[in-house]
């Protein structure tokens, strides 16, 4: 199968007058697997759904492979959509659901049939194939609409939520079966998910949408090592963020006040005085003892613990710091266990606090 490029150039969906995706831009390499990531309403599906031409483009352009497909339909694009209910056909087998569009494209009988049954035996589903979609269960289905969509060779598999119908387990060996397919198909996949874990474990590229806006686009390594914005650190999860005021600067280090009036340090370039800054800080960078110098800790009162088995947490408050979060590891905990109400000092290491967004320059 061939890959496609996919560009989205300025493009914006409006809804009557509300604006759900606002003039963004994107490219997707040929061959990726993409995540579009956000919270509900961030305008992933509408984006995913104009890639697919099942919705039309307001304003802007989406190129695949170097074509400009903004006013083709849906099945002129070389792209396949899978939709989160699957929408198979209950009332045929699982071959006729697979060859259903060959047989809209008038492919003769016996040729749609081999084909459905080829690319039902590559999902692993062919013992299946007279069964109809009832007596399947929920990863099976997922499979019979993977061949479905894949039947018409896309150069682009879309995916809306796939794995939201399915179990935990279920999901998570879905989750590894469409990564190996992909890899092995070598096509472009979009795929759009709420879940941060879901979006870290299977795309090389990861979009995060908030508002219809496009927050960061990078490998998922960089989105959670370095994410471009306070949203990002939020989002993503495994970051404090702590907000004040820039009091001051220097190599490569911007001290900052926090509401309460204690000076923290963070790294970051050079900026001026009075400006407000968000502070990303790892939760499992944060460890529990003294800072070595002043302003990379705080002291902090304990309000909940929680143990995780591999890992404790804690939630802290701090002067001007509310909604603190640590990750200790277990043995560290339990080797000097702390209580609810007790202050501690809590501190991290220079590289561990960055001002969010102001990494790259
Ligand atoms: N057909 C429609 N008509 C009017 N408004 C719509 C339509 N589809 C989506 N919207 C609105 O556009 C915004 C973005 O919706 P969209 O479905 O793209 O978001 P999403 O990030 O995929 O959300 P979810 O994860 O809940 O599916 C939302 O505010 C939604 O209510």
């Amino acid at each position: 199968m061939q890959a496609a490029e996919i560009d989205i150039v300025s493009v914006t969906k409006k809804y009557g007058s509300a604006t759900a995706v606002d003039g963004i831009s994107l490219k997707i390499p040929a061959g990726a697997y993409c995540c579009l990531l956000g919270p509900s309403g961030c305008g992933k599906s509408s984006t995913l759904r104009m890639i697919a031409g099942h919705e039309t483009i307001s304003d802007g352009d989406i190129r695949l492979g170097g074509k400009v497909v903004t006013d083709f339909p849906p099945a002129r694009r070389s792209t396949a959509m899978m939709f989160q209910s699957y929408a198979l056909f209950p009332h045929m087998d699982l071959i006729d659901n697979v060859a259903f569009s060959l047989k809209m494209k008038g492919v003769e009988k016996g040729e749609r049939r081999a084909r459905a049954l080829e690319m039902l035996k590559l999902m692993q589903m062919e013992a299946y194939a007279t069964r109809r979609p009832a007596q399947l269960s929920g990863g099976q289905q997922q499979r019979v609409a993977l061949a479905r969509a894949l039947i018409t060779d896309p150069e682009a598999l879309l995916l809306d939520e796939p794995l939201s119908a399915l179990d935990p387990f279920l999901k998570i060996r879905m989750r590894a079966e469409l990564k190996r397919l992909q890899k092995s198909l070598g096509i472009t996949f979009v795929h759009v998910t709420h879940s941060q874990d879901e979006a870290m474990a299977l795309a090389d590229l990861i979009v995060v949408m908030n508002d219809g806006r496009i927050e960061q686009a990078a490998a998922p390594r960089e989105v959670f090592e370095r994410p471009a914005t306070a949203f990002v650190a939020r989002f993503m999860g495994d970051h404090n963020v702590v907000s004040g005021r820039v009091t001051g600067h220097g190599d490569g280090l911007v001290t900052f006040e926090v509401p309460g009036g204690q000076t923290l340090v963070a790294s970051g370039r050079a900026m001026e005085a009075g400006r407000a800054v968000d502070v990303g800080i790892r939760t499992d960078r944060v460890r529990i003892g003294a800072a070595e110098s002043q302003g990379f800790g705080f002291t902090a009162i304990v309000s909940n613990i929680e143990y995780q088995g591999a890992s404790v947490k804690l939630s802290v408050t701090g002067a001007g710091i509310e909604d603190f979060t640590v990750i200790t590891d277990d043995a560290a905990f339990f080797a000097s266990p702390v209580i609810v109400g007790e202050a501690i000092p809590l501190s991290w290491a220079a590289g561990d606090a960055s001002i969010l967004g102001a990494l790259d320059s």
